[in-house]
């Protein structure tokens, strides 16, 4: 199968964007860790792929797929580089956009800035929802982590969230804890794990162990979820700068019940062509 892609990053979470509306893909698991693969295939930590919407009111449906070729509900980086890509591509003239995802619809924005806002959707803590095995709906609840108890927030963006916070991010003990946490038994769904360190109550400093793809440079949908559960324990007030290794996040949440809004860059690196077998 010959398939047309870009590759993509936002703030250094990298992508291979895949027009499915204009040519036939059919993509297996073994394919999408093909392509990912930073050795044997193209390399990326998430795979975007572009379809045509499945439902009225909605522009495009957005699938992402994990390093691991495991299908996800949401990628707040992949949005951003989304709409960059679908305007680039000329498949909408729009500058905003509505996106059907496994979890729901988002909205992102080009800015005239060049940076791209994204309604994420409205933040899910009940537990059950997340999922996240707990007799509790407590904020900040402790997991068992190798015997180590970590107290960490369990948060949906879509997809499911562990948000702890630590002293200091770039001595946060992530790729010890990352597997272990992603991994949780209480996470049935397995779990993106973030390491959170608050700078003051406007900024934090983040690393995330992402599911299926180990530590990114940054993560939005884990930048959304740190945000909100900062919010919630009364440690942050939004807006809130999210400094993560490949760069800055804006994030905007005005409380329970209300829409996450994130701003960030969107990058094309390159156009390319592949023979899938
Ligand atoms: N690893 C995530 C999907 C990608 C999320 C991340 N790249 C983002 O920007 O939100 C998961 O399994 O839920």
């Amino acid at each position: 199968m010959h398939l047309r892609f870009a590759k993509m990053h936002g703030l250094g979470n990298d992508f291979v964007v895949i027009d499915a509306v204009r040519q036939h893909v059919e993509l297996t698991p073994e394919r999408v860790r093909f392509l990912a693969d930073r050795h044997f295939g193209v390399g990326c930590d998430q795979l975007l792929v572009v379809e045509p919407a499945g439902q009225a009111g909605v522009d495009f449906r957005y699938r992402i797929f994990n390093a691991d070729g495991g299908e996800v509900e949401q990628c707040g980086n992949g949005a951003r580089c989304f709409v960059r890509f679908v305007h680039e591509q000329g498949l909408t003239a729009k500058r905003e956009i509505r996106v059907e995802t496994k979890s729901g619809v988002i909205a992102p924005r080009l800015e005239d800035s060049g940076l791209v806002t994204v309604d994420m959707g409205v933040p899910v803590f009940a537990p059950a929802r997340v999922p996240f095995v707990s007799d509790s709906d407590a904020v900040v609840q402790p997991l068992d982590v190798a015997g180590t108890p970590v107290a960490i927030t369990a948060v949906s963006m879509g997809n499911p969230h562990a948000v702890q916070v630590v002293a200091d991010v770039d001595g946060a003990p992530v790729a010890a804890q990352g597997p272990l946490i992603e991994n949780h038994a209480r996470f049935p769904a397995r779990v993106n794990a973030g390491f959170m360190e608050v700078v003051d109550e406007h900024r934090i400093r983040l690393r995330v162990y992402e599911r299926g793809a180990g530590e990114t440079l940054a993560c939005g949908t884990g930048a959304c979820a740190a945000v909100v559960a900062g919010i919630r324990r009364e440690l942050l007030v939004s807006p809130v700068r999210v400094e993560t290794r490949g760069g800055e996040l804006e994030i905007a949440w005005a409380g329970v019940g209300e829409p996450v809004l994130m701003t960030g860059p969107a990058v094309t690196v390159f156009a390319g062509e592949i023979e899938l077998a």
